[in-house]
Formats: structure tokens, C-alpha cells, sequence
């Protein structure tokens, strides 16, 4: 049968650019690409990208009180632009989306700036009607904020919406726990707002080390976000041009703005899968198996619709790899197992990679090993930030099997633990690196002796046991 491409990508992201320009540009297929919004997707233009940019601006008063601490006795961040802010970073989301689309131009794609949908197992169907058929079809189309599901949560914003503020709040309460939500609570503190993060449970970032999670929970409280632990917002109401928030003890307050960030779903919802025969999960997420494949053979998909790890370089390592395997006759798959990941707040970033405490313990003898300190650069300019560090060694084996650290670039840190620890680096190939001094890094090499041993005996019989 003759197909009008080899590949069809339905969203341009992440994970949909990245494969349809390797099976363009490298393998010579025939691809087009439909993306209904701006190239680039989540990750470009209302992720990572904007949110780091805000996370440098936020920075400002927390770098000019250093600056106070080591004698520049006036420091000031002075005030604010955000108009001013706002329109640079709609320039470089214009710029980065136009280095997209060009890449994609470049490689010979055809792009179709329209909504997709499948129409059968080779053919999808664009918004205008028209009908293409291809040989492969790739399901990249992401995902989208979910709200709690109460009364008058259409009142409430949504991360899209905090890139799109004509100006910033002077209040704000930012509900949920996990990434988004402490980043944006940090940020929107750090550019002013009186910022209140209300999670229901004890502390944030659930499905992290434990220890780190109750070190990020105790020093975003000490930034100055007002955490409000236990608990959720029962409803909202307007109240002008600001909004009323009803706790579920009847207690009620008003905030200029309410930011859900409880959640994200996959973006299935009329893409017409299901009806051709491809399985979806309880959450919507497109069921695949190891090579990205759905249960209808000549679809795949990639990226946050198949809800395996959501993050800009699991959707482009799967992307990358569904193109070397499927074009290029290169198999590939993608471990998500050891894939590291950072939280940007303040003071310090989290970072980690690898086992939890908590996991580390189910799989056997553990070692721990934890360092808690003031970095000598906060410490001098009179801050209270604590860093932390953890390294998770099996007892048996000897290997780092997992790495927690809370610290000034623990990100950037936490991208090289990532190299040693994939190449299986035991504890003594952390000790015989020669420290760089001084760094916080060092920390990294130089902790000698275990904090405690979890996971049952410890295979060395003459030390201690959890
Ligand atoms: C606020 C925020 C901050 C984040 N920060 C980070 C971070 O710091 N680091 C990190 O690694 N990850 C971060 N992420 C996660 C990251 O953005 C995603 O994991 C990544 O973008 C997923 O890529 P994807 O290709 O699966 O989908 P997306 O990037 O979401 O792309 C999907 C594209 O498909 C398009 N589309 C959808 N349906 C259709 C259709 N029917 N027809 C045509 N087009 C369609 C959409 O318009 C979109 O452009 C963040 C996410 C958010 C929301
Ligand atoms: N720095 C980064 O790498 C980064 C940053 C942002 C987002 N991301 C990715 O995007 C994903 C989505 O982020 P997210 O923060 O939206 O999701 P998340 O799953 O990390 O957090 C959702 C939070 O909302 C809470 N919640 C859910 N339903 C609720 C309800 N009905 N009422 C009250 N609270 C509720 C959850 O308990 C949780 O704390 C992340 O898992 C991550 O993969 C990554």
C-alpha cells in the first residue's frame, strides 16, 4: 500500500520533534507533523523553559541579601518589571519556537499547524478534514493541568496561566505539593507575592527520599512561603475581583489569585484511540510496552500521554529512540529506571537520582550516608539555608544505588552523580576522587562513615544493623 508519509507525529513537543526530525534528517523518511498550538510544546513554551527563566528573576532579593551579608551594605533588587519581564520572555518563547519549527523545516518535515486525531491505524484525520494516511503513527501529544475537581475551581489558574498574568498577585495561594507546586510557590514569593502553598498531606513532594523531602518542607518555610500543611481548599468563590477561599473547617480567606497545581492528565481526551482498538489506561495514559509501541502495531507513542516519567529527556530519549529503532533499524530502548531529576526552589534546589531511603530498604543492607550543613557561602553572608547530602551505598555490592542532595546547583550536581552512578561507580570509587576544595561538591567524595544501616544485616558482620 502506498502511504502518503512513513511517519505521521501528532504534536510537536518534546518528545514529537525530536523523532520526527531524527527519522527525517537521519533515516530519510517521509514525516509530516501536526501540532494544533505553538512548536515546541509544554516543555518550550509553559514548562521548563518560562519557569526557569522565572526562577532566575526570582532569585533577585534572596542574591542582593547575600550581596548585604558580605559588605555591599545597600544592596537592593529594587523593584520589579514584570510587564517588562513578561515581554522579553514572549520574545525568547518566539525565538525558541521559530528554532523548533526551522529544525524541523530543516530536516524536510511537513508541518500542519492543526489538530490531529487518528482515524484508523494508518490514516489521521486534521481539524480542516482533510485525511493522510502513513505507514507509522506517533502520539505526542503531552498533557494538561488537572484541577481538584471542587466548587468553583474554574476560579482558580493553572500553570499555563501564570506565563500569561497581566501583572503579579499581591496574594496568592498556590494548592498541591509536588514539582509545580513548590516551584511556583517559590517563585511567586521570591518575586513578591505573599505566597501560601496549602497540601494536603505532611509534607511536600511526595514520592521523594523521605529525609529530603522534610529538609525542602522545613526550608521553603523558612523563604518565607506560608506552608499550610494538611490541608485543601473545600471551594471557591468570587469576591470581586479577587477570590474567596472556604476551608473545610468553614474558615474562608481572600487572595488576589488561586493556582491549582494538583496534577497533570494525558492529552487523549476526542484523539479517537480507543475507538481504533488502542488501550488506554485508568488515567488516560496510552498503554505502551518497551519499544513505545501501543496495542495497535503501526501506532506508538511518547512523552507525558503514556505517563512513564514525565520529563523533557524521557519524552526525547523515547522519541529518539521509537526513530533509531522503527527507521533506523537500530533497536533502542529506554531505561526509566535511573533517571535523574532536580526541583527548583529556594534557597537551595532539590536534586536526585536513583533509590529512596525508603526503597533502598526493601531491596536489602544499605548503607546511608548523610551530611546536613550550612554552606560556607550562605553560612558567611549570615543565612540560614542548610544544604543537605545523601548517598545511599548497597552493603553487598558496594554500589551507589541512590543520591538525594538539597543544595546551591544541586540540579547541575546531580547531572554528573548521574554519570558515575549509571556506570555502576561503587562508594570507592566516590572516595578515590581527589575532592575539589573548596566546593560543596566535595561533600560528595569525602563522607567516610555510614550515618546509619538500613535494610537488614549488613553483610560485614562487625558493624551495626538496621
Ligand atoms: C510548569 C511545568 C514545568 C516543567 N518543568 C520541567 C523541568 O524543569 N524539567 C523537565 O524535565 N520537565 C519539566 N516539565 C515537564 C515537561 O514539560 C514534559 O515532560 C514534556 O514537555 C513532555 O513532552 P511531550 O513531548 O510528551 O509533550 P508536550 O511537550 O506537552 O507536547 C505535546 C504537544 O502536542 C500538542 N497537541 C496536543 N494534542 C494535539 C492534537 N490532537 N493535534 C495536534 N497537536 C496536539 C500540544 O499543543 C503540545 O505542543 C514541566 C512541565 C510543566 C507543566
Ligand atoms: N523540575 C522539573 O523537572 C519539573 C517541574 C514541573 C513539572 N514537572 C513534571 O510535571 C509533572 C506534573 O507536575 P505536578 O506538580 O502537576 O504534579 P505532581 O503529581 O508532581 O503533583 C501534584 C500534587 O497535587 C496534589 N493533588 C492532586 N490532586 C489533588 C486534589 N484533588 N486536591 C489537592 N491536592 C491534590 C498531589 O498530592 C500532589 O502533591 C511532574 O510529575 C513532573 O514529572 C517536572
Amino acid at each position: 500500500m502506498n502511504f502518503d508519509y512513513d511517519l505521521f507525529v501528532i504534536g510537536g513537543g518534546s518528545g514529537g520533534v525530536r523523532a520526527a526530525r531524527i527519522a527525517a534528517s537521519e533515516y530519510h523518511a517521509r514525516v509530516g507533523l501536526a501540532e494544533e498550538s505553538r512548536m515546541g510544546g509544554t516543555c518550550v513554551i509553559r514548562g521548563c523553559v518560562p519557569k526557569k527563566l522565572m526562577v532566575f528573576a526570582s532569585q533577585a532579593k534572596a542574591m542582593a541579601a547575600e550581596a548585604r551579608g558580605y559588605g555591599w551594605q545597600t544592596a537592593s533588587a529594587g523593584p520589579f518589571d514584570w510587564v517588562m519581564f513578561r515581554h522579553k520572555l514572549d520574545a525568547e518563547l518566539t525565538r525558541l519556537e521559530g528554532a523548533y519549527t526551522g529544525g524541523l523545516v530543516a530536516a524536510g518535515v511537513a508541518i500542519h499547524k492543526q489538530r490531529a486525531r487518528v482515524h484508523d491505524a494508518h490514516t489521521v484525520e486534521l481539524a480542516d478534514g482533510q485525511r493522510l494516511t502513513a505507514k507509522h503513527i506517533l502520539i505526542a501529544v503531552g498533557g494538561h493541568p488537572q484541577r481538584p475537581g471542587i466548587e468553583g475551581e474554574e476560579l482558580g489558574l493553572i500553570s499555563d496561566d501564570l506565563f500569561l498574568m497581566e501583572k503579579l498577585p499581591g496574594r496568592v495561594l498556590v494548592v498541591g505539593g509536588g514539582f509545580i507546586a513548590c516551584e511556583f510557590a517559590t517563585i511567586l514569593q521570591g518575586l513578591g507575592a505573599e505566597t501560601v502553598l496549602s497540601y494536603r498531606g505532611d509534607a511536600v513532594l511526595r514520592g521523594f527520599d523521605e529525609e529530603l523531602r522534610r529538609h525542602a518542607t522545613e526550608q521553603l518555610r523558612l523563604v518565607g512561603v506560608d506552608l499550610r500543611l494538611g490541608s485543601t481548599p473545600e471551594r471557591l468563590e468570587r469576591d470581586g475581583d479577587r477570590t474567596r477561599v472556604i476551608w473545610p473547617d468553614g474558615t474562608d480567606e481572600v487572595y488576589d489569585a488561586v493556582m491549582f497545581a494538583t496534577g497533570r492528565v494525558p492529552n487523549t481526551k476526542g484523539l479517537g484511540l480507543a475507538e481504533i482498538g488502542v488501550k488506554l489506561g485508568d488515567n488516560g495514559q496510552i498503554v505502551v510496552d518497551e519499544w513505545s509501541q501501543t496495542s495497535v502495531p503501526s501506532v506508538f507513542a511518547v512523552g507525558d500521554v503514556t505517563d512513564r516519567v514525565n520529563l523533557t529527556p524521557v519524552a526525547i530519549r523515547e522519541g529518539h529512540s521509537f526513530a533509531d529503532t522503527v527507521f533506523g533499524a537500530k533497536p533502542r530502548k529506554v531505561d526509566h529506571g535511573l533517571v535523574g531529576s532536580a526541583v527548583y526552589l529556594r534557597p537551595h534546589e532539590v536534586a536526585t537520582i536513583g533509590l529512596t531511603e525508603e526503597e533502598a530498604a526493601q531491596k536489602g543492607p544499605h548503607e546511608v550516608f548523610v551530611a546536613s550543613f550550612r554552606a560556607m557561602r550562605s553560612l558567611f553572608a549570615g543565612s540560614d539555608a542548610r544544604s543537605m547530602m545523601k548517598l545511599l551505598v548497597d552493603a553487598q555490592t558496594r554500589k551507589v544505588t541512590g543520591c538525594h542532595i538539597f543544595g546551591p546547583e544541586a540540579g547541575e550536581m546531580i547531572q554528573l552523580v548521574a554519570i558515575s552512578i549509571g556506570m555502576g561507580a561503587t562508594k570507592a570509587d566516590f572516595d578515590a576522587a581527589i575532592a575539589v576544595h573548596p566546593t560543596l561538591a566535595e561533600e560528595l567524595v569525602t563522607m567516610r562513615r555510614p550515618t546509619r544501616y538500613i535494610g537488614g544485616a549488613h553483610p560485614d558482620k562487625t558493624v551495626g544493623s538496621a
